[in-house]
């Protein structure tokens, strides 16, 4: 039986889902999303030829349904996927992207016994090289699971985690990607400050980053010998990371990850979201207090 998909939200990570799921050959026919500005609406069906609708119509006979929204959308999503739920045939699996929610705000939010994934992915998923970590409801079966995990590794890897690591792998995997865009911005700009031409800076530095990436994850080394490899004695590589040393780069990394592990924790913790409830505000991998 084909799966039907749909992705609520059709932002930057449900577009980047949704292109994924096509570059991996599902059929348009089976993906459906649901997307409530009209301006955003059109361009995604211009673009990918899907359905794009509202909630309800899109959770229609859904096996599984992304929620790739904000997390100040959740509780009216969650409202009207509950109501949807009545006239569901097949058995629906919730997958949420949202970062820092915790499952219990959906199982607490759907018709009771809800199955739900919770998957912090990131936006490599567009050429399909997502780093996606998943964490499981309690009303998830194994086949569901791994149902879920099939669908994501067509648009990248997963690994599957304990909820209660999922603000660590946000701050990452989730938001990587962005750190990794920075230090692209950042050497485009030393390279023009160097006398480049912007173009040539940026192929310079792309072509870094992917080469050295592609080093990293096929040859087998670990980054400490890779680095060495670059480093010869007295040398330029040398010279060059004396500097970043001494400009606090490992220790702002250390900071940057901190915070946004600890943005993450906020987000499941706002008690101007409704439905907070319990000593934990309602999350089920914290201890209480
Ligand atoms: N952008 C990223 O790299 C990543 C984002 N996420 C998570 O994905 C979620 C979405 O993030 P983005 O795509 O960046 O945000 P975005 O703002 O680009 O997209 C959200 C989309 O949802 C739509 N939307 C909101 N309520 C809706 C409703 N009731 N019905 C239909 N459409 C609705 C909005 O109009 C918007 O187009 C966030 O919760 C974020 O934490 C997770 C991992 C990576
Ligand atoms: O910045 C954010 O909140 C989202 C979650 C992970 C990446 N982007």
């Amino acid at each position: 039986m084909t799966e039907r998909i749909a992705i609520v939200g059709g932002g930057k990570i449900g577009e980047a889902l949704l292109a994924g799921l096509i570059q991996s050959g599902k059929q348009t026919k089976d993906l459906v999303v649901a997307e409530k500005m009209p301006k955003r609406a059109k361009e995604i069906a211009d673009e990918y030829g899907v359905l794009v609708t509202d909630v309800t119509t899109a959770a229609e006979g859904a096996h599984y349904v992304f929620l790739a929204i904000k997390p100040d959308d959740v509780d009216s999503v969650l409202r009207e996927l509950s109501s949807a739920e009545d006239a569901a045939e097949t058995e629906r699996v919730t997958v949420t992207l949202v970062a820092g929610l915790p499952l219990s705000r959906y199982e607490n939010g759907l018709q009771a016994g809800s199955p739900v994934v919770r998957v912090m992915p990131n936006t490599p998923m567009l050429v399909n090289e997502a780093m996606s970590a998943v964490s499981v409801g309690r009303y998830v079966g194994e086949e569901q699971l791994d149902a879920v995990v099939r669908l994501l590794e067509t648009v990248g890897k997963v690994a599957v985690v304990p909820e209660r690591h999922m603000d660590a792998v946000t701050a990452i995997s989730g938001s990587g990607p962005a750190y990794v865009f920075l230090m692209a911005e950042a050497m485009i700009d030393a390279g023009v400050a160097l006398g480049l031409s912007r173009v040539q800076a940026g192929e310079l530095t792309v072509q870094t980053i992917r080469g050295a990436g592609l080093l990293l994850s096929e040859s087998g080394l670990s980054p400490v010998d890779l680095r060495a490899a670059v480093t010869s004695p007295g040398g330029t590589t040398a010279a060059a990371i004396r500097e970043f040393e001494a400009n606090g780069f490992r220790h702002g990394v250390y900071e940057a990850t901190r915070a946004c592990a600890a943005a993450s924790k906020k987000a499941g913790h706002r008690p101007d979201i409704e439905g907070l409830s319990g000593p934990n505000g309602g999350r089920s991998d914290v201890d209480a207090p």
